[in-house]
Formats: C-alpha cells, structure tokens, sequence
C-alpha cells in the first residue's frame, strides 16, 4: 500500500471512529434526557429543511408576482401568505432551539463533569503520582464543560446541513444533475487536506499537555493566596512572569505557522470553489436571458447553487470541527476507561467477597509487618525495605529516623494507598488483603504530615473524620478537647460553624499550630481502634506538644497509636521506638532499651540533648526540626 492509500485509510477509519464516538455521545445524551433530546434532533431537521422551503415559497412568490395577470391575486395572496409562515417558522424554531439546547448543554456539561469528578475519586494516590494520569485529568477537567456539547452540536449541525444540502441538491438535479457531482467533487478534496491539517493541529495540542499544566502552575503560583508571602519576598513575581510569558509565546509561534498553514489550503479551495459558483450562476443567467426560466426560477437556481456549495462548506467544516473535537471526546473517554491504581477501589471492582468477613463488632487489635518492602514507581531502588514489627491493642509506637528514610511511606502502605508492595501485613493474624479494605480504612484515624486546610466550617473540618456525626455537636465539641482546640473554638465568632480559612466569606483565619490542633481532632472525632499522627507536633510548641502527648497516651489505652516524630522528648514516651534508615528499621526497643544500645537513636538523643547545654547551643540533628 503506498503512502498515499495508507493516508486516505487513516483519514476514513479515523472518520468512522468519530462517527462511532459521535452515537455513543447522542446515546449518553439521549438516556440522559430523551425529551429535550428528540425535540432537539426534531428542531435540527426542521431547521435543515427551513433554507430550501424559504427558497421555494420566495421563488413562488417571484414567479407568481410575473404571472398575477395569468393565476389571478387570490394566488398571490396564498403565496404571500405561505411566504410570511415560512418566516415567522423559521424565527419561532430559532428561539426554540436555543431554549432547548441552553437545556441541554446545561444538562451534559453537568453530567460529564460530575463523571470526571466521580472518575477522580475512584483514582489511587499512585495515579495521582503518575504525569500522564495528571494531564488526561487535566484535559478532562478542562473540557467536559465544553467539548461534548460542541460535539453534538457539530453532529447536528452537520445533520442538518445534509438536509438543507440534498433538499437543494433535488432542485439542481432537476436542472443540470452534474453541477452537483461536481460541486460534490471540489469540496471533497478540500475535506481531505483539511481533515490531515487538523490532525497535526491536534498532535500539538497533545504535546502540549503537560507543558500546558507548567503553565498553569505559574499561574497558580503568582494568583494563589498560599504562595503570596513567598512570591513576594522572594521577589519571584518577575522571574514567573516571563517564565509564563515564555510559555505562552512559545504556543503562539506554533499556531501560527499551523493557522497560516490552514489559511493558506482554505484560501486555495475557496479561490476553486468561488470560480465554479459564479461560472455556475453564468449558466442560470443565460437561461433567464433566453427566456427559457422565468425571475423567480432564474433566484431559485441561484439561491440552490449558492445553498448547496455552502451548505456543502459547512458540512466540511462541521466534519472538520467534528473530528476535531472528537479527538478530544476520545482523550475524555480514554480517561474515563483508565485503571484504578487504588487497591480499596480495585476490590470493589472485583466483586467477590472479602476471605475474612467482619460484622459490626470488628476490632483491629494487633498489626504487623512481614518482609514489606516497597518501590515507587519509575525508582530504581526500594524506598522501604524488608520491614518486621508488631504493634498490639494498648501501645504505642514512634517511628524516628532521617529525613526521606521511609516513616511516611510505611503509614501511606499501612493506609493501603499504594497496592503493589512486597511482604505482608497483616490485621489480626490475617493478611490485610483478604479485609474489606474500606472497612480496615474506617477503623483508622490519620493526620497526615500535609494534612488538609478546608476552607469551610469548623463543623466541616472536623466532621469529615466521620461524616455520619457530623451534627453531633458534642461529640464534635469532644474530639476538639482531645485535640486541646475547644476553647479556640469557643470563643469564635459562630462556634462550630464559623467558616475557616480566607478563601471564602466571613472566614476565619487559624494558625499553623490551630490548624494542626483541628486536624487531629478530625483524626479523633473518627471512633477508631488505631490512630496515626505523621508529625503532629510540628506546628506546635513544646508546652502543647507534652499536653497533647499526654492526652494521646491516655487515649490510646485501649486502642493502638503510631507516631511519626522527629522530637525525642515525644518519641521517648511510646511503647516502642521503630528508628528507620535508608527504608529499613535499623533499630526498635523502648527508650531505655535503644539509650542502652547506643546506636543511632541514642545519638539522636545526645544531639538533641546537647542543643540544650551551653556547650552544644544551635546544635540540631540533622534530621529534625519543623517543617
Ligand atoms: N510519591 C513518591 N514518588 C517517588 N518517590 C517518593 C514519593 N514519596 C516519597 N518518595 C521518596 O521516598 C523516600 C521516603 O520518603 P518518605 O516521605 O517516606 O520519607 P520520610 O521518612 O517520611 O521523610 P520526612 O522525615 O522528610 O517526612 C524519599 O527518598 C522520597 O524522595
């Protein structure tokens, strides 16, 4: 096969393939809602066959004006009168269509983006993680408000430029049927150039994406209120300014070339098109000079050439924007399709039921790890490696080590946010995996190192720990004395409900350590059989942190708790140390037990110690401090 017929069959199945996505839209659309949908596509084709009825009872009205004398006015009048129902139609079926289609639009642009939303959550952190997942995301968000409703527009549009083109393809045929052969013929070709230019067009905007979403980074960085102090004392306005400048400038020197590109093929087939219309329009001319049509025919022939090459125009365009925006459709669906990487989701989506069934009485009372090891994605090392402990009902166990040793990974593995880990853990001697890994989840409180700020009410932000008491004004109330926060909350302005944060009205802004104190009373306010603070303390100072440490200790009485620390004077207090070093637990014991070992925790400790004796002032281990 040569280049050429390699290129045509690319084009038509690519075609097919539009026309193919095109039903499945006109299918979401139509389940969607069949009312507004049928008196849409009903609307569609009146209005394709409006131009050609206009055309005829406009040249009826010419050819009866130069024949009154012959058919008497009673004609003339009819024809008037069919002349001016043609028109008031047409006027009353515009307005129509624009109510129904604002509907619709309305409708599909919810529903898609309530499935990329839904799409979303049912995502894993992994593929959250992964570049290519990110731009599909990002695409989707961006144009599921958009690109499906001008997909059926475009289909329809096409639909009834079909409609308005055969109907003035009939009264041609019936004058000289090869003048529509050969208009046919023109606007074909000028299909296929198109449709190539709009492939490379499109090629760009794919190998854009994520230069697209660096864009929208800088924009982020220099509009949103989280990155304003640093932007501005940094001075890094300027420097991210051009930066996106940059970006932008290098996308418009590519469409231009591609614009120029498409301005030039468009020209040439108009140039083409144009000559045939007026040699077309020549012919009909003659005819009336001869007398061989009368005024009104010699319009209607004019009005069916010009119809049909612009109703044939619009077709190559609609096909064009079609495909266009089909290839878009494609992206969004392809994103609907992609796997989870979430192991709660995946079992979902397995269907059987999990080995160890838990009725409502379900404790987690002992948890361990065997053998667990763990690799990032696209790293070429183990970031965990090979982990052993337990951890039974009523202790407590603190996890210490370097920066990027591997402490947060263990609690995200614990979560079962990752799903292809080495080892087992497991839950009460079983493994993990044969839970229900959604129930495992609920039995757990988490505070995340980088927990969330909502920026809605208290309410709300502590609510979200358990969404089923989020009314339950005293338990709330309780879970903020855990967290040593209900008197703050007290003294705000609408108690529970007063909004937090800046973003919205009326917010109230907290601080760092408030912030952290709201969060772990979200960690709290879930009834869970094990607690685990990365970092809980990093907001807050030494006073509150031994407070709150304390409360914690006794909390954790008949439940289980993991710490992730970077203070000895915290870790010091749990049950049992884990020390952590290039992903392995290189030590574990209390803190008596590794003081005595005298390996890395102990130095840890003397180095801490020591930034309190006068001797080793402004000494810090390296690993510590806030965040
Ligand atoms: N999503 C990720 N993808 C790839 N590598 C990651 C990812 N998250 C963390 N890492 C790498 O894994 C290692 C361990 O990170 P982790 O966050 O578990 O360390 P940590 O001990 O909690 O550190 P810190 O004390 O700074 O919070 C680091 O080298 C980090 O670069």
């Amino acid at each position: 096969m040569t280049n050429g017929q390699e290129g045509v069959h690319h084009e038509l199945r690519s075609v097919l393939r539009s026309v193919l996505h095109g039903l499945q839209l006109f299918q979401l659309i139509f389940r969607m809602n069949k009312r507004y949908t049928l008196t849409s596509v009903l609307l569609y084709i009146i209005q394709g066959i409006m131009p050609v009825a206009t055309l005829i009872v406009t040249q009826n009205l010419l050819n009866g004006v130069s024949m009154a004398w012959k058919q008497g006015e009673a004609w003339l009048i009819t024809q008037f009168a069919l002349f001016i129902l043609v028109f008031v139609m047409k006027n009353v079926i515009s307005a129509v269509q624009s109510y129904v289609d604002g509907i619709l639009q309305t409708l599909l642009s919810n529903t898609l983006n309530i499935m990329v939303c839904e799409k979303s959550t049912t995502l894993g952190l992994a593929d959250y993680e992964n570049s290519e997942v990110n731009d599909q995301l990002k695409r989707a968000n961006q144009e599921s408000s958009y690109r499906p409703y001008q997909l059926y527009t475009q289909m329809a549009g096409i639909a009834s430029s079909l409609i308005t083109m055969l109907s003035s393809a009939v009264l041609l045929i019936l004058w000289k049927w090869w003048v529509v052969l050969v208009i046919f013929i023109i606007s074909t070709i000028s299909f296929y150039s198109l449709l190539k230019l709009n492939r490379e067009q499109f090629r760009i905007y794919m190998d854009r994406t994520p230069l697209n979403r660096q864009t929208w980074y800088m924009t982020y960085l220099l509009t949103n209120d989280s990155a304003f102090k640093e932007v501005k004392l940094f001075q890094l306005g300027p420097y991210l300014l051009n930066r996106y400048r940059d970006f932008l400038t290098s996308f418009l020197l590519v469409d231009r070339r591609i614009l120029m590109k498409y301005t030039r093929i468009k020209l040439l087939y108009d140039m083409l098109e144009i000559a045939l219309l007026f040699w077309l329009i020549w012919l009909v001319i003659q005819e009336a000079f001869h007398k061989e049509i009368l005024i009104g025919s010699l319009y209607g022939y004019i009005q069916a050439i010009t119809l049909s090459q612009s109703q044939m125009q619009a077709m190559i365009h609609g096909m064009i924007k079609f495909s266009q925006s089909n290839l878009y459709m494609e992206q969004l669906l392809q994103f609907l399709k992609v796997p989870t990487s979430d192991p709660v989701q995946r079992q979902k989506q397995l269907l059987t039921p999990p080995k160890v069934s838990c009725d409502e009485s379900f404790r987690i009372e002992q948890i361990s790890f065997e053998g667990v090891s763990f690799r990032y994605s696209g790293q070429s090392r183990d970031t965990i490696r090979n982990l052993h402990f337990t951890l039974a009902k009523g202790q407590t166990i603190a996890i210490v080590g370097k920066n990027g040793s591997g402490k947060s990974t263990l609690v995200k593995l614990l979560m079962q946010l990752y799903a292809d880990y080495q080892g087992v853990i497991k839950v009460n001697g079983h493994n993990i995996l044969d839970y229900d890994l959604q129930q495992i989840q609920e039995r757990i409180g988490i505070v995340f190192q980088d927990f969330v700020h909502y920026e809605m009410s208290v309410r709300h932000n502590i609510g979200f720990g358990s969404m089923d008491k989020l009314e339950q004004d005293e338990q709330l109330l309780d879970a903020a004395k855990c967290a040593a926060i209900d008197q703050t909350i007290k003294q705000l302005p609408y108690g529970l409900d007063t909004q937090l944060g800046r973003w919205f009205e009326e917010g109230f802004q907290l601080s760092g350590g408030q912030w952290q104190r709201i969060a772990i009373a979200r960690a709290f306010f879930r009834s869970a059989d094990v607690y685990i603070l990365d970092e809980p303390t990093s907001f807050l100072d030494p006073l509150a942190e031994q407070n709150l440490l304390q409360l914690f200790q006794d909390l954790m009485k008949e439940r289980m708790a993991i710490f992730i620390t970077h203070r000895i004077s915290s870790a010091r207090l749990a049950d049992k140390i884990l020390v952590m070093d290039n992903g392995q637990i290189v030590e574990q014991g209390t803190h008596a037990e590794l003081i005595k070992l005298d390996g890395i925790y102990s130095q840890m400790y003397r180095v801490q110690a020591s930034s309190f004796t006068d001797e080793g002032v402004g000494v810090e281990y390296a690993g510590g401090g806030r965040k």
